[in-house]
């Protein structure tokens, strides 16, 4: 490589770093054009390189759907054809970058028996494309998905009309799509930015390039949307979140705490809480794996020296000293459930909670709601892939937060006690005071190691306790 273009590469990469990025959910239901438009989006904005459209072509002929021409869901289909046949994938992440911004584009398959799948990939996302098919009008998929986005605290909802070529292109069926999803988002939260676009992912109309068959919509295209629209606190706030995740101490030395900043901003020179000691200090140096750094920005692992020698823990958090957040031990949370043995009030499981393990009991199933018509359902148990708010107790106070508030930290998995399976995903809706009691025919579970657990619940093993904690310990 010359100096020329060493120098060309270089500055290729640095615009690449500086470039934003936004990651997006595509959803709606069967044949609504789902791939058709990520095909589109990416054969618009030059990502499939020429070997790949010369068998995109033939492929088309033999297996596609728009006779000689070529059929963009055709650049997707090797995933449909793996859910065909059975394989489980949970999301399938495309990227593609234009000249101005990155995108990671979760594409989730969109039946009800994928919900698990459908919130996995919301749970990383920003803005979510609703597909609504201009001739059938909203689906009760279209609820079910705006629903499932909200939930996992998507704010931002591209309602995308599409299919516009086989209803002549007309306003008034654009209108009243309109007009029905207005008043179903009244249901859900009222801090959503909505915006509706009429198109043809088929056709490659109002998704790269604007349509002048449809001159009534004065709006952007999908792509300057997503280009240029600014997310605002969606995936945490701008307060500082450090949680404690090791205690590094190579030598007698050095002393640092080590983690990832979920939220906020750290600078040597801050004086920061430590909770849920309460204590104040100051940060005397930031240290990465290569270099020192002034200042950290959200989503880096660092290790950070304070000036004080105070006993922190793993799992402590470093906030703001004007926070209010206070560590608690009960919480009530929204839970989707993702495995076939079903939740119950009176369970025990591990959590993961800002990447600290902690034992949960499970203390009343408020109620499961009916995803398709947002109705609260008296119920007892949850299903696979069914949505519910429960009360849990954790065995220690810990420190969250909302997760309206803050995704990184007020989010948690479900884990099995015994086969360490993730079986769930929380989202905490708010904290309460009180202490709860467990029943005392409960308790073991709830306060048992792994072994122990394994010992009370296959006595028939027979294994002896001392092997056990050998093996396990
Ligand atoms: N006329 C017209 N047909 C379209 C449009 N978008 C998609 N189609 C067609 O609709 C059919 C379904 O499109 P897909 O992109 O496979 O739909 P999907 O939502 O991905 O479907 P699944 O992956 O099965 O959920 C195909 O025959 C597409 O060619 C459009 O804007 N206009």
């Amino acid at each position: 490589m010359n100096i020329n273009m060493k120098d060309n590469f270089k500055k290729w990469l640095d615009l690449q770093q500086k470039k934003t990025l936004l990651k997006f959910l595509t959803c709606g239901s069967v044949d609504d054009g789902k791939s058709t438009l990520i095909g589109r989006l990416l054969h618009d904005t030059k990502q499939i390189y020429d070997d790949q459209l010369f068998f995109l072509k033939s492929d088309s002929k033999r297996h596609g759907t728009q006779g000689n021409e070529i059929d963009l869901a055709l650049v997707v289909d090797g995933l449909q054809s793996e859910r065909e046949q059975g394989i489980t994938i949970d999301v399938a992440y495309r990227y593609f970058s234009t000249n101005k911004r990155k995108f990671i584009i979760a594409d989730t398959p969109g039946h009800e028996q994928y919900t698990r799948n459908m919130a996995t990939g919301a749970s990383t996302c920003d803005l979510s494309i609703l597909l609504v098919d201009a001739r059938k009008g909203l689906s009760e998929q279209t609820y079910r998905h705006s629903f499932i986005s909200t939930l996992l605290g998507i704010k931002y909802l591209i309602v995308a009309i599409n299919k516009m070529d086989l209803v002549n292109y007309k306003q008034e069926i654009f209108e009243n799509i309109k007009k029905d999803f207005l008043i179903f988002s009244k249901k859900l939260a009222n801090d959503l930015n909505i915006i509706f676009i009429p198109m043809s992912a088929l056709l490659g109309e109002n998704i790269v390039f604007k349509t002048k068959l449809m001159p009534w919509y004065q709006g952007v295209t999908l792509l300057s949307f997503l280009e240029t629209i600014k997310i605002k606190n969606s995936i945490s706030s701008e307060e500082l979140r450090f949680p404690v995740q090791y205690i590094n101490r190579p030598n007698s030395d050095f002393r640092g705490y080590s983690g990832i900043l979920l939220s906020g901003r750290m600078h040597v020179g801050q004086t920061i809480k430590i909770l849920p000691e309460n204590i104040n200090s100051r940060v005397s140096r930031i240290v990465t794996f290569d270099k020192e750094l002034k200042k950290a920005e959200i989503g880096e692992s660092i290790t950070v020296v304070l000036k004080d020698e105070i006993d922190i823990n793993r799992g402590d958090f470093f906030v703001n000293i004007d926070s209010i957040l206070q560590p608690s031990q009960e919480a009530i949370i929204d839970i989707v459930w993702m495995t076939d043995n079903i939740l119950l009030a009176g369970e025990s499981y591990n959590v993961k909670l800002s990447g600290k393990k902690i034992r949960v009991y499970i203390k009343e199933i408020l109620f499961r709601l009916d995803v398709n018509t947002l109705k609260k359902v008296k119920s007892h148990s949850l299903v696979l892939n069914s949505i519910g708010r429960v009360k849990i107790y954790f065995s220690k106070p810990v420190i969250f937060d909302n997760y309206s508030e803050n995704r990184m930290t007020g989010n948690m998995i479900f884990i099995d006690l015994l086969t360490n399976i993730t079986v769930g995903a929380g989202m905490i809706v708010n904290s309460l005071d009180k202490k709860g009691k467990i029943p005392s025919n409960k308790q073991k579970d709830f306060e048992s190691d792994f072994y122990d657990l394994i010992i009370r619940h296959f006595p028939h093993w027979n294994i002896p306790k001392i092997l056990m904690k050998k093996v396990y310990k």
